[in-house]
């Protein structure tokens, strides 16, 4: 592991397993029925490619980037789009597919921006959770892992931009932020 990583938190095993896990219950929730999944740019690309490719439910993708975080390590609480849907929400089933949920600001605002445009239903899959940082409460259907309040970086989670590409979730060396 490089100096600026301090531990691996979840093993790449440990993520497809969760995957696996999610995956099925969200077919068997949403049997019958298709979806659309809204992957959060860019974050969540890894998450949407693991668990998009898990799932016999019949799918469409779109994405939506919207940035809260910047370069930093904590959340500005401002949410602005960057890019948005292609597709009319209008009576489809939308599960939004996202990497973490950490104050929960990103997705409180997104859902809410979703439910105003008249969906069928809106739902959550998020990949990790930290409920020790959460200022909001968001309804989340799927959840892969609660973490503890560190800044974790892999799996398409970055600082400033770096560590995306890791296969695995791992904290990162303070001195790397802090310094
Ligand atoms: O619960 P919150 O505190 O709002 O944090 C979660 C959000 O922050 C990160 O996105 P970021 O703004 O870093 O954009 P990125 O996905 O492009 O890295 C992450 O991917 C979530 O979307
Ligand atoms: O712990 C984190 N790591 C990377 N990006 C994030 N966005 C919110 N929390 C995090
Ligand atoms: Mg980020």
């Amino acid at each position: 592991m490089g100096a600026d990583l301090e531990h691996v938190l979840l093993t790449p095993d440990q993520i497809a397993e969760r995957l696996d896990a999610m995956a099925a219950q969200i077919d068997e929730d949403y049997a019958g029925r298709e979806l659309l999944l809204v992957g959060v740019l860019k974050g969540a690309v890894m998450v949407m490619a693991d668990l998009s490719r898990r799932l016999h439910t019949p799918v469409t993708m779109d994405w939506m980037a919207v940035s809260s975080y910047g370069s930093g390590t904590k959340s500005s609480g401002v949410v602005r789009i960057l890019k948005d849907l292609d597709t009319d929400l209008l009576g489809r089933d939308v599960l939004v597919v996202e990497d973490i949920v950490d104050s929960g600001l990103t997705l409180s605002w997104l859902v809410a921006n979703l439910r105003s445009r008249k969906p069928a239903s809106v739902e959550v899959a998020a990949l990790l959770r930290k409920p020790e940082s959460a200022k909001v409460d968001v309804d989340l259907a799927y959840v892969g892992f609660d973490i503890p309040s560190e800044f974790v970086v892999g799996y398409g989670l970055d600082y400033a931009e770096r560590y995306r590409t890791l296969p695995f979730v791992g904290t990162l060396a303070k001195h790397v932020y802090t310094s």
